[in-house]
């Protein structure tokens, strides 16, 4: 299927302004203008068609932890939900800390990748915020940003550092956001569900403090941070005001945050448990305030799988994370553009063209010329989420009813995953 048209679809490419019936032509891997000869047509039937979803905050887990995913499940897993590009987190084992572990790695996805797979390295050695990494040979290695994810760097002047490294070789830094004292014992967010669940709480202030410490160090070396999963609405504020300043900020939201709040670790249900925690509904509606006026940049998942022993124990015991790829998009598009919430449109630009912006990926776009990464979705669709491609199934809306069911995905023009007969190698 080299040269093909798709015909008939909404099509919804924010990054054009686009939204509208149109054809488009694909033509040895990428987006062309017309028809190209000997073009196959096919109907989407109304279908929406997006850029391929752009999802900068996932855990592949390979290497070291493949009894919870590799490379070739998580990122079929992916394409199942509509995304193309994933940005891999580095706390595997070993950590990607290292230009050695970063060329193993790209060896793996080269191998066995069914989307596009960027990595990140870690900001310190072993995600143990003691010293900085190699920064700059990481950054040589390929690396797209680097990150300390699951972990923070609690060394205020090691943080400074690393920005300021960072910002000399290009790099963005992505920060996890959490003070150590008042977050460690935490295991769901402090309040109503703490109480009744007898659980140690874990109080939004542990992120309020870290994000306040990253505005502040980005706006004394003028290097770019960006923040990870936020949770807090407080959090949430700040950022806004530290945008209105010119400080070189931006920000991330997980479909988790945005649909559900603590009241879904009822029963200590441990796949609502993940870190940072569902908080209250206020801080619910803080974040998609955030997403509507631009303060959130980005939607991304943090899919985090977890075999059935990390998770299927008591509450304290279980680990932390969800995971997300198939599910994202579904779930976004009813807790925001189904409830009125958002336009489509936004909705979109938050999953493709802003977080591609935001690393310089040549992705999130159908402008001519562009890689033809694409999902066809069917908005109308309702379905019970069973099957996953993933070697874990840690989501809360196992056995759940969702809607806008991602029907077909194509990276570099070639198709795949279909909803029918599932991933195509
Ligand atoms: N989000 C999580 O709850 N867990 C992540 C780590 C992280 O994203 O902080 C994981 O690697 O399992
Ligand atoms: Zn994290
Ligand atoms: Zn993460």
């Amino acid at each position: 299927m080299k040269n093909f048209t798709i015909k008939n679809a909404r099509v919804v490419d924010p990054a054009n302004n686009v939204d509208k019936i149109a054809d488009v032509h694909v033509s040895n891997g990428k987006f062309v203008s017309q028809s190209p000869d000997g073009a196959e047509a096919i109907d989407a039937n109304g279908m929406l068609l997006i850029p391929g979803i752009v999802d900068i905050h996932a855990h592949l887990r390979e290497p070291g932890q493949t009894s919870k995913e590799t490379i070739r499940t998580g990122t079929s897993a992916a394409a199942a939900g509509g995304i193309t590009s994933v940005v891999a987190m580095p706390n595997t084992v070993p950590a990607v800390d290292n230009t050695a572990t970063v060329k193993l790695v790209d060896e793996l996805i080269k191998q066995n990748a069914v989307v596009k797979v960027y990595q990140t390295g870690c900001i310190t050695e072993g995600r143990a915020g003691q010293k900085l990494a190699p920064i700059g040979s990481l950054k040589n290695a390929g690396v797209v940003a680097i990150t300390d994810d699951g972990g923070c760097v609690q060394n205020n002047e090691l943080m400074l550092n690393a920005l300021q490294y960072a910002d000399m070789f290009g790099l963005l830094v992505m920060d996890h956001c959490q003070e150590a004292t008042l977050t460690a014992k935490g295991q769901v967010h402090e309040g109503e569900w703490s109480y009744k669940l007898g659980l140690a709480g874990w109080p939004s202030a542990g992120e309020d403090l870290i994000v306040s410490r990253d505005v502040i160090l980005s706006h004394y070396t003028g290097a770019r941070v960006h923040l990870q999963h936020l949770s807090s609405g407080y959090s949430i504020d700040i950022v806004r005001r530290a945008k209105a300043r010119g400080i070189k900020v931006s920000a991330e939201a997980t479909p988790h945050h945005i649909a559900l709040t603590a009241a879904a670790c009822d029963g200590f249900n441990t796949n609502a448990k993940m870190n940072p925690p569902l908080r209250d509904e206020s801080d619910r509606l803080s974040i998609i305030k955030g997403l509507c006026d631009g303060t959130i940049d980005v939607i991304a998942t943090d899919h985090a799988p977890h075999s059935v022993n990390d998770k299927d124990k008591e509450f304290d015991y279980a680990a932390f994370g969800i995971i997300g790829f198939e599910t994202s998009f579904s779930v976004c598009y009813e807790a925001l553009v189904k409830s009125g919430l958002m336009p489509l449109e936004k909705l979109v630009a938050l999953m493709t063209c802003n977080p591609a912006k935001l690393l310089n990926l040549d992705a999130g776009t159908l402008s001519c010329g562009a890689p033809a990464d694409f999902a066809l979705i069917d908005l109308d669709a309702e379905y019970v989420y069973e099957k996953t491609f993933s070697r874990s199934s840690n989501s809360p809306w196992l056995g759940k009813k969702l809607c806008a069911k991602v029907m077909q995905t194509f990276v570099n023009g070639r198709r795949v995953y279909t909803a029918e007969n599932g991933v195509e190698v």
